[in-house]
């Protein structure tokens, strides 16, 4: 079975991806041996979603062996013609003045032998010699797609269209472009040996960096830091090292030119691209939709290393759950040092024998949180007593250690303070380090904070600018509009996470939630016994500081009741519709929010379950006739308007 915990954040990229995405069916999804189209889409999209957040799931083999089980569903599924989308396709794309594609991808030395076959042919098909063919090996860098025609620097989009991100050379981040501009693909980078050294303690892993530089005008200052000394740059494929060889030598000596590319360059890289530079068979072979067939990435599965535990430290977490995290000598594996590693909680600890000396197995493969997969020498453990943080004696919860110090544990007041800032996403400002230094001045509540004035904060040490902008904030916070099941899931009661909270919000009101038993409850449709119990007790344990959270006035969006939703008197109430392409006669988000209110369920992927799909610009004939075949009814914007009239 492949135990996944869904953090927070990933929960929250799955939601704002799509809100019926749930992370236990995904769970349950991997772990089951078949699955039908539509199941295989919405996870590879998912996982693609938060891969390219940099929180991976599942690590790259597991994500390809998905689309190769689509492909032999249906070799000529949308999906599998497509560039799995790089940014949220929400803002305005241009056309790429050349085409980016994604990669074949090879991960044996027969995936090679098989490609290189088929260029062989290719050369024979239009009269050039094997002599004549040259493979060129370069490292495939693991960053983000770029291309700079030397005015615009543009993402990778769908592979046609991307989007101008040429603002992140400019003023504000002054990214670098490695070599000068106008070199054409390549992608946006950090020095790994840099990242090592500077950036590991603050971040998990290079790609959200990454991706904030694309998506954002203004970066964490540590990224900016990065970007002044020249370790974060935009790098061209053309000047990469590599190594040009002759057809006929690349299986021959195949382990050694893997070897010496994969460490020719100081990046986080995922694999090896090996291509043909004979023009005129580039020319022939072509490409389909999703890459080019002259190109080819191979790439290496998990890595393992076998490691000495050098102690284990308790940390609270916001639930007040005590995570083992698992200090290690420092040790390389898939080319980044890991010096801990967590462990799924405390009996795992005790049963297994993870303690001071201990010898574990991690692997890791690419992006993905390198785990324990084995102890090989387990040694004798003492549990901790006490709350580090509190220093309360801890509990046992099932294979959990708890701290039951609710409400004045510094570790559980400061983390909650930090995730209901996080999830209600409507603000900036209040991450983990002014959280941490407002706490230190005794702040533990939600409403304590929204009661700090401007010169309190200057007080607390702020300067004058942040002060005042901190103070703007807590004020966008209630006035710029949020859902309220984002809202109440922003208060971190266990099981009541953003789906739960919608799926509770379509029955009742906000304000009746907190007098619904535990009975009420499970009559809803996907709440057991034991959620229903747990949530009942979660939100007894909130109310009062809600209430004095609520009564601050939020710009709270109603989720639209159920039973509104049935009767409600609009064509699309009861249907399930989902937007594609770009749209002009409105943005995408407002549609959708839209549609929600007259009772339609939003969906991101066609399945057998979709009502309409209802395309803007730029939508594939491929796209188009999948969603028909599955008598889905095909509306252009002009028409969804009238529709809805
Ligand atoms: N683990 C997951 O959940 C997950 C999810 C989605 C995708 N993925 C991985 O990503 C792959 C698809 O992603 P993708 O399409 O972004 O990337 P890709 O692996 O198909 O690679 C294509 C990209 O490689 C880049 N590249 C880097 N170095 C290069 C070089 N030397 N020469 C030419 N191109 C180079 C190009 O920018 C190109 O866009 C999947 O097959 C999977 O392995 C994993
Ligand atoms: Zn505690």
């Amino acid at each position: 079975m492949l135990e996944i915990n869904f953090t927070d954040e990933q929960i929250a990229i799955l939601e704002k991806l799509d809100n019926t995405i749930d992370s236990n069916e995904l769970t349950q999804w991997l772990n089951k041996a078949e699955l039908n189209s539509d199941e295989l889409v919405t996870l590879l999209s998912a996982s693609n979603a938060l891969y390219r957040a940099g929180k991976p799931i599942i690590n790259d083999e597991q994500y390809d062996f998905h689309i190769s089980m689509l492909r032999s569903i249906n070799h000529l599924h949308p999906y599998l013609n497509t560039v799995e989308p790089e940014v949220l396709a929400e803002s305005k794309t241009v056309e790429l003045p050349q085409r980016m594609l994604s990669t074949e991808k090879a991960y044996s030395i027969k995936d090679i032998e098989k490609w290189l076959k088929r260029i062989s042919k290719a050369a024979q098909e239009i009269g050039v010699s094997e002599q004549d063919i040259q493979i060129r090996v370069t490292p495939k860098l693991d960053g983000y797609a770029a291309y700079d025609d030397g005015e615009t620097l543009y993402t990778r989009g769908d592979g046609f269209r991307g989007q101008d991100i040429t603002r992140a050379f400019k003023r504000g981040l002054k990214v670098a472009a490695s070599g000068g501009r106008g070199l054409g693909p390549g992608e946006i980078v950090i020095k790994k040996s840099y990242f090592d050294e500077e950036l590991s303690d603050i971040f998990e892993n290079s790609r959200n960096l990454q991706a904030a530089i694309i998506a954002e005008k203004k970066v964490d200052e540590n990224v900016q830091k990065a970007i002044n000394e020249g370790a974060c740059v935009f790098y061209p494929f053309a000047l990469l090292p590599n190594k040009t060889i002759i057809f006929a030598d690349v299986i021959s000596n195949f382990d050694a030119i893997v070897e010496e590319i994969w460490n020719a360059v100081d990046f986080d890289i995922d694999g090896v691209i090996f291509e043909t530079t004979h023009e005129a068979i580039k020319e022939y072979m072509g490409a389909t939709r999703r890459n080019h067939r002259w190109q080819i990435a191979f790439k290496i599965n998990e890595e393992s290393v076998e490691v000495k535990v050098i102690k284990v430290t308790p940390q609270t977490s916001r639930t007040g759950r005590i995570t083992p995290v698992a200090e290690l000598v420092p040790t390389k594996i898939s080319g980044a040092t890991i010096s801990r590693v967590t462990v799924h909680h405390y009996n795992m600890v005790k049963t297994n024998g993870v303690g001071p000396g201990a010898i574990v197995q991690i692997v890791r493969s690419g992006l993905v949180i390198p785990k324990i997969e084995k102890v090989l020498k387990p040694v004798e453990v003492a549990l901790p007593e006490l709350c580090p943080s509190c220093q309360t004696p801890l509990l046992w919860e099932s294979d959990h250690l708890i701290c039951p110090n609710k409400t004045d544990c510094p570790a559980q007041t400061e983390n909650t303070l930090i995730h209901f800032f996080k999830i209600l996403g409507n603000n900036d400002g209040f991450g983990p380090k002014v959280i941490e230094k407002l706490s230190n001045f005794g702040m533990k509540r939600i409403h304590e904070i929204y009661s700090i004035k401007v010169h309190q904060f200057v007080i607390y040490g702020f300067g004058d600018k942040t002060a005042q902008n901190l103070s703007d904030q807590l004020q966008a916070s209630r006035e710029i509009e949020v859902e309220d099941w984002r809202f109440l899931s922003a208060f971190g009661v266990s099981r009541l996470g953003g789906g739960n909270c919608e799926k509770l919000l379509q029955h009742h009101t906000l304000v009746e939630l907190f007098d619904l038993s535990a009975e009420e409850m499970i009559k809803i449709d996907g709440f057991a016994q034991v959620s229903a119990d747990a949530i009942v007790e979660g939100l007894a344990n909130i109310k009062e500081e809600f209430f004095k959270v609520y009564e601050l006035g939020f710009n709270l969006a109603i989720t639209p009741k159920e039973s509104e939703n049935e009767n409600l008197d609009s064509p699309i109430a009861g249907t399930v519709i989902v937007f594609t392409g770009s749209m002009q006669l409105g943005s995408r988000g407002n549609m959708e929010k839209q549609a929600k209110s007259l009772g339609a369920k939003v969906a991101k992927s066609v399945t057998g379950n979709t009502t309409y799909l209802v395309t803007g610009e730029k939508v594939g004939e491929t796209k188009i006739n999948a969603a028909k075949d599955k008598g889905v009814n095909v509306l252009s914007e002009q028409e969804y308007l009238e529709l809805i009239g």
